[in-house]
Order: C-alpha cells, then structure tokens, then sequence
C-alpha cells in the first residue's frame, strides 16, 4: 500500500483483461482500506451532462422559496436550508437540497416515487439520466467490491436494483448574516450507504478525513469523481472497510453559493447488512440488521423523514 491517494481508471476493470481487472480491485479495496477514497476517471459520466445538471441545479434553487416547498416534506423531492444536521450535532448544516431515487419503468415498483418540479424545463430528462450514468458506475465498483470481498462478481447487482438509491443536488447558499457560529455548511459525518459517488463540486469546500486523522480538501478534477465509503458499507465488512467521515467547511474567501451532487448508492430495504464471511475474523462484525431499519434509524437521527 502506498500512501498516494489511489487515482483509477475504471477501464481497467470494464476492458476484460484479467491483469487489469484484478490490478483495479486490489488498487480500490487498498485505497479504500488506506484512505477511505479514491479518484476515478474513465466512468462514462459525461461532462456535457454534468453541465446541464448543475444548470439546472443552479436553476431549480434560484426559484421563490414558496415554489421550491412545495415539493418538501418526504425522502424525494425539496428539503428545505436548516432542516437537516449531522448526527450527534445540534445544529444544523447551512444546504438545502433535492433528492432523486429510481424512476420507476413502466410495470416496475419503487419504495419511493420521485416527485418533479414544473420548472426549469429539463430537469426531469437530464436527472433521470445522471441517475443512470451515476448508477451504472456505482455497479461496477460494486462489482470489483464484491470480487475483493470473496464475494461473486455480480452479489450486490440483485441487492441494489431498485434499491434505495439517492442522487442529491446540493445548494449551499452564500452563509447567511447570523448563522448560528457552530454551524457550517455540512459537519463532519459519515454516510448511511454502501458507497457514494461524488462528480467534481461547484465551489471548494469538501474535506475527507483521511485514516491518519488528517483532514484532506479535495478539489475534484472536472471529469473525475471521488469514491468513498459509507455505513453500510462498514457494517457489511465488520469494519474492514470503515466509513469514511467528512465535511463542508464554510467558504474562507467571497461568500458565495457551493453546488454539489452526492450519489448514494443503496440496497433495498429488504436486504440484511451482516459481515460477508471474508471479513468475519479480520473484522468486528455487528448484528445482522436490514437496509431498511438501519436507515430509517440514520434518517431520524440527521432529522429527515424516515418511512
Ligand atoms: O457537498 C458535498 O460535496 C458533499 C455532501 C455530503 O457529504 C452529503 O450530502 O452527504
Ligand atoms: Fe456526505
């Protein structure tokens, strides 16, 4: 292991030439172990669409505050500046954000139908389809996970189609006169999901805490994503793979607005999170817990509505 944060190419895992592939797994299972994270390019997001999202983005959070509460008050949809904050944290974090899960196909179910606003027009094309692209990478980490783990290739494919996973367009307005001081714009915590998949924001801000205990800004590459892990992640390997903790700390130069999309790549609620036999002795496994118990406990605990 290196103490580099590891820079990977996922073509190396989707080309299907065994020395690639197995390089891949074991250069993302280090980084993940080392540093909690990775950076990745050769994913297949491509950057024209990241540019209409975060227009649209931009576009959707600029509409009156009336317009935007309309579609608040559940998992999908708009949650208002202030409502949610870090765990263990009295005060809340300085974002509001929108959340989009799975579109349901025709004939096909969802725990969570999406909601959409009427404006800006796009949104809903441009969002169902960064879903895709964002949930398509996830799978094949996913997939190199699994074959790091012991597990076979294809183990957690049946557990996250149709799962409950998230893409949030996150607007950090400008810190407002007034903000509590203990405030920021997101206090250090941990992710509830399996792993996340973060495109280059638009502002700084971004802090990992790296196994050391040090603090790293990451200023993403456009084109790149960031890599981490989340709760779920550390509960279904005994820790082996711990949750990486970080933060969004408030602008140190012009106060302006922070765009960013964070995509949680979730399980469904069925599915029980219990240490995968590879990491039984190396790991400190917990009780076998669902998806879905484990994070309606998570949501309660960060003042989101839980099902
Ligand atoms: O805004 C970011 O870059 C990260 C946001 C985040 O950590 C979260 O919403 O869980
Ligand atoms: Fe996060």
């Amino acid at each position: 292991m290196t103490d580099a944060i590891a820079h990977l190419d996922l073509k190396d895992f989707t080309s299907g030439d065994t020395a690639r592939r197995a390089g891949f797994v074991r250069q993302l299972m280090d980084g993940l172990k080392r540093h909690g994270f990775i950076t990745l390019e050769g994913h297949g997001v491509d950057t024209d669409l990241l540019d209409d999202s975060y227009r649209l983005s931009a576009a959707f959070f600029a509409l009156p505050d009336a317009e935007k509460r309309r579609h608040a008050g559940a998992l999908r949809g708009y949650t208002p500046f202030g409502v949610e904050h870090a765990k263990d944290h009295d005060v809340p974090d300085l974002k509001e954000f929108w959340q989009i899960g799975h579109e349901a196909r025709p004939g096909e179910a969802v725990e969570h139908p999406n909601v959409w606003p009427q404006t800006p027009a796009g949104f809903r094309d441009t969002f169902e389809t960064l879903f895709d692209c964002l949930f398509d990478t996830g799978r094949e980490l996913l997939k190199a996970i699994a074959i790091g783990l012991d597990l076979p290739e294809d183990w957690f494919e049946a557990r996250v189609k149709g799962g409950t996973s998230l893409l949030r367009l996150l607007h950090y307005p400008p810190i407002p006169a007034g903000a509590d001081p203990r405030s920021i714009r997101a206090a250090a915590h941990e992710d509830i999901n399996l792993i996340t998949l973060l495109v280059a924001a638009e502002g700084s801000g971004l802090e990992l805490l790296d196994r050391d205990g040090q603090w790293k800004p990451v200023e993403n590459e456009r084109g790149h994503l960031v890599v981490d892990t989340g709760d779920m992640m550390a509960r279904l390997t005994g820790g082996v793979i711990p949750a990486t903790t970080h933060r969004v700390v408030n602008p140190s130069g012009p106060n302006v607005s922070r765009y960013s999309m964070p995509f949680f790549l979730q399980p469904k609620s069925d599915v029980v999170l219990e240490c995968v036999p590879s990491c039984r002795e190396a790991g400190r496994p917990e009780a076998p817990v669902t998806a879905g118990e484990f994070l309606n406990e998570r949501l309660r605990d960060i003042g989101l509505p839980a099902s």
